[in-house]
């Protein structure tokens, strides 16, 4: 339809507005007469011809209607006049109606138009919603969602499988509908709008230990909720044992040390040396004797590592550490229901651990009658059975044995089995005690300086002439373990920036006979060194420890190095004086 509009005021200027961009009415011309008309520049704007003269432009362009927008009678009249028939002339309330109508249209054309933007946004957002969806469900972590008000809204299935709470007992519920232990971090969060991590708690109906982070959810400055996310404890706790039992297992099966690692070049450990590297070659039984400290499970670690079966475990078992019926099951393992507190499915003893590979025994002399016959059994077949099982399983374990026992004297003696000791005593190999090869003192003391330079992040690199006679003069009863203890000792004494090692830093064995409290208990030199003024904190628990030690080594000198009389005489168990000394030594 094609309309012509008379006047271009502020009613032809609407009508002007209203009607374009409404493909259906084409406006031919404006007619006006005021140049400053509003509806002028917009008609030059939208390209609309503008004439002034309203007869002209009757005869020049034919349309359909003539929107009279004067408001004059007189004007209206001469248009009904001048055209044709069939054209309409609209004013007054008719034009308004126009008007009306076509804005209307226009409104609702804009309408149609927002809500199909409407609908491609609510599209995006139904994907945006599907994919979150996607993400919340696959998640390993459970997370809960609660309104502004604290009510429950969204929770995933790891939050389900966590806490054991479905989500019609979740949502639409108050946010501490979860928590067993603790108070609600979702509540805390919309209180304080800040978020929180890493809170213990405890969940659900099972009082799973978890720890909680929670955030709020801002839109702008609005407060729409709270995201909380949760972390399972129990499971860290589990995996961290784990890790631990592994640990352990790894320490007990590798051998650490190689016969690199065993210093001296005095003839008495050249031949222990020399034997042990022989019986390495071999897979027979190996008999390490001497005193406590002097060396034998540094010679254990070495035969392994140069045997063949160096690929395979290496399990060290201490027979005296463990009560009779512990070192039986420890050994041999147990089947399921074997005692009270056996673990369901049984477990491998350590024969079977070490399968293929070498079991260590160390202090052999101090095994029980009973479960020496077991071994005994074990080394003739060649096979175990378990504790409270019937069913021998083989093994293939080259065996070890160590003891600071004169083991002749308990097989006269009936306290050790005569059978077994021929068993074991294949290739005995004696280990001298350190006070017999002095002259290998500075090589070893070298040797565990370099190796403690290396643990504590030192850096000594010598011992004076002054040291090491002192070091030599002293007769270490606890042999080469003692030595490493003192030299230990006295690294931590030293300053940083020292790096001789000096006889000031020995205290301890600045006594005649070396030993700091030669008499067991509360001598003036042993408080004296233990109060010299250092930079180290002097702690009391630190020093009643090397008053322990000290008192265990000069019994231990007192009894030859048995431990068993040295625990007797100091009324403690034998467990406890060799935890004692683990403590000591840090082993
Ligand atoms: N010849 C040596 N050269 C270097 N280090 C040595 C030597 N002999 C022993 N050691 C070290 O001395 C410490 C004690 O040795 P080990 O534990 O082998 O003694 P042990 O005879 O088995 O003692 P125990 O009978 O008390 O179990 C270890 O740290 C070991 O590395």
């Amino acid at each position: 339809m094609e309309v012509l509009i008379v006047g271009a005021g502020i009613g032809g200027s609407k009508l002007m507005e209203a009607i374009h961009g409404h493909p259906e009415v084409g406006i031919r011309c404006v007619v006006e007469v005021n140049p400053k008309a509003p509806g002028v520049p917009l008609a030059t704007e939208l390209g609309i011809p503008v004439l002034t003269d309203y007869r002209e432009a009757i005869s020049r362009y034919p349309v359909d209607a003539v929107l009279e927008a004067t408001g004059e009678d007189a004007v209206r009249e001469e248009l009904e006049q001048l055209v044709a028939p069939d054209v309409a002339v609209i004013s007054g309330a008719a034009l308004r109606f126009v008007v009306m109508l076509v804005e209307d249209k226009v409104r609702l054309i804009q309408a149609l138009q927002s809500r199909q933007q409407l609908a491609s946004e609510v599209t995006s957002l139904r994907e945006i919603q599907t994919l979150l969806e996607a993400i919340i469900s696959s998640t390993q972590d459970a997370i809960s969602v609660v309104d502004a008000e604290g009510r429950g809204i969204l929770i995933n299935p790891a939050y389900t499988r966590l806490t054991g709470l479905r989500p019609e007992q979740v949502i639409g519920q108050p946010a501490n509908v979860d928590i067993a232990e603790g108070e609600s971090m979702h509540l805390q969060v919309l209180r304080t709008r800040k978020p929180v991590k890493n809170v213990p708690l405890k969940v659900g109906p099972t009082k799973r230990e978890v720890l909680v982070d929670v955030a709020p959810i801002l839109v702008g400055s609005e407060l729409k909720g709270s995201v909380g996310v949760i972390h399972d404890v129990s499971e860290i706790k589990r995996l961290t044992e784990e890790l631990n039992r592994a640990n352990h297992l790894i320490r007990t099966v590798q051998a650490k040390y190689t016969f690199e690692d065993i210093i001296g070049t005095s003839p008495a450990i050249m031949l222990a040396v020399e034997q042990a590297r022989r019986a390495a070659e071999t897979p027979a039984t190996v008999l390490l004797r001497g005193e406590s400290g002097t060396g034998k499970e540094l010679f254990a670690h070495a035969i392994h590592r140069q045997s063949d079966r160096q690929s395979s475990p290496f399990v060290r078992v201490n027979c005296a550490a463990l009560s009779e019926s512990l070192l039986e099951s420890e050994l041999f393992g147990y089947e399921e229901g074997a005692f009270t507190g056996a673990k369901r499915g049984g477990k491998r003893g350590l024969f079977e651990e070490a399968s293929g590979g070498t079991l260590f025994l160390d202090e052999i002399g101090e095994m029980s009658p009973v479960t020496q016959a077991k071994l005994l059994r074990a080394l003739q077949e060649r096979e175990i059975v378990r504790v409270g099982g019937t069913t021998p399983i083989s093994v293939d374990v080259r065996l070890i044995a160590a003891t600071h026992v004169n083991l002749e004297q308990a097989v006269a003696k009936g306290r050790f089995r005569e059978d077994l000791y021929y068993r074991l005593n294949v290739v005995p190999i004696v280990i001298p005690p350190l006070r017999y090869r002095k002259q290998d003192i500075p090589k070893i003391a070298m040797y565990i300086v370099y190796r403690h330079n290396q643990t504590y992040g030192r850096n000594v690199e010598e011992i004076s002439s002054g040291a090491i006679n002192a070091l030599t003069e002293y007769d270490w009863p606890g042999n080469v373990r003692e030595l490493e203890n003192t030299i230990g000792r006295a690294m931590i004494h030293m300053q940083f920036h020292e790096t001789i090692l000096d006889t000031h830093h020995l205290p301890f064995l600045q006594r005649g006979d070396g030993v700091p409290g030669a008499d067991l208990v509360d001598t003036p030199q042993l408080m004296n060194s233990l109060l010299t003024p250092s930079s180290h904190p002097q702690r009391l628990s630190e020093m009643v420890k090397v008053v322990e030690q000290t008192v265990i080594r000069r019994m231990l000198q007192q009894t030859g190095g048995n431990k068993t009389e040295a625990a007797r005489k100091l009324g403690i168990s034998l467990r406890s004086l060799y935890y004692k000394l683990g403590e000591v030594d840090g082993e």
